[in-house]
């Protein structure tokens, strides 16, 4: 039967990415630096308190490339909570030297495709839960994209029958499995909320694995016929003491 699959939804997120407005970062004096530097990092620590209580998730990384320079990835519990973040974060002195890139407003989600066990619903699990409340892995680098599941002519992901997609996705996660220990993925649904249906955010101790999984994942089927990407964002992780390193101008 064509039909949806049911959705288990967790932690609103909002990938936020900034370029540096360099020539204007540099025009400003150093006391006025150090003091937007200081005054981001003390936004930082609450988030850093907020994680710490487990009411909500960040990170932030260096990206590589023009597309921009920092994203930030904000999990909170409401849109309300994710709005003030964003809100918070734009009244800080150093928001008035950082361009709006890129952002993408999407749920945590995981999908129940597979049978359930003994007929209990997965969402009820404590290790689904913390799948849909997850603390973001700090691992050296990211990628970030957004994709769509494709609807032209016979590859349409949309009419394929339930049972169709289910197998398709399990192919799909026996190549993810591969990467046990490698790259750590995080799937967040944005239909109906932003452009793309979803947001693809891998994380990796070696920076060379987000190209091999994403480079082997495209023999899959869900993604030879079904998957269409946007752009991708690349990056370092960014401590916040690393943001005195990056912004310091000699
Ligand atoms: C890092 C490994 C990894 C693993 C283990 C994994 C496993 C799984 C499972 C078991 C499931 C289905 C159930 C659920 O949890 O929803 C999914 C689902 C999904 N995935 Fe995945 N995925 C991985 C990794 C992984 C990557 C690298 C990508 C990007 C694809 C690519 O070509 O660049 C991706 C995409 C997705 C998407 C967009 C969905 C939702 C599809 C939908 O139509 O609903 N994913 N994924």
């Amino acid at each position: 039967m064509v039909e949806a699959v049911e959705t288990m939804d967790g932690w609103f997120s909002l990938h936020d990415l900034r370029k540096v407005d360099w020539a204007k970062w540099k025009l400003a004096s150093k006391e006025e630096q150090t003091k937007a530097i200081e005054e981001f990092k003390t936004l930082l620590s609450s988030w850093d308190q907020v994680e710490k209580d487990k009411s909500g998730s960040h990170c932030m990384y260096h990206i590589v490339g023009q597309k921009a320079d920092l994203i930030f990835i904000i999990l909170r519990p409401t849109m309300k909570g994710l709005a003030e973040v964003e809100t918070h974060l734009n009244k800080t002195k150093l928001a008035e030297y950082l361009i709006p890139a890129y952002s993408h407003l999407s749920v945590v989600e995981l999908s129940k495709y597979a049978p359930q066990k003994d007929g209990v619903d997965p969402e009820t699990l404590p290790e689904i839960q913390a799948r849909l409340k997850p603390i973001l892995p700090k691992y050296e680098h990211i990628s970030f994209y957004p994709m769509n599941r494709k609807r032209e002519g016979d590859d349409n992901w949309f009419t394929l029958e339930k049972n169709k997609r289910s197998k398709l996705l399990y192919e799909h996660s026996l190549t993810g499995r591969k990467y046990a220990g490698k790259v750590k993925q995080i799937i967040t649904g944005s239909v109906g909320l932003d452009k793309w249906e979803w947001g693809v955010t891998l994380f990796a101790h070696d920076a060379l694995q987000l190209k091999k999984i994403v480079y082997e994942m495209r023999f899959d089927t869900a993604t030879s016929r079904y998957g269409e990407f946007g752009e991708f964002f690349i990056g370092n992780y960014l401590a916040n003491d690393d943001l005195n390193t990056l912004l310091e101008i000699s």
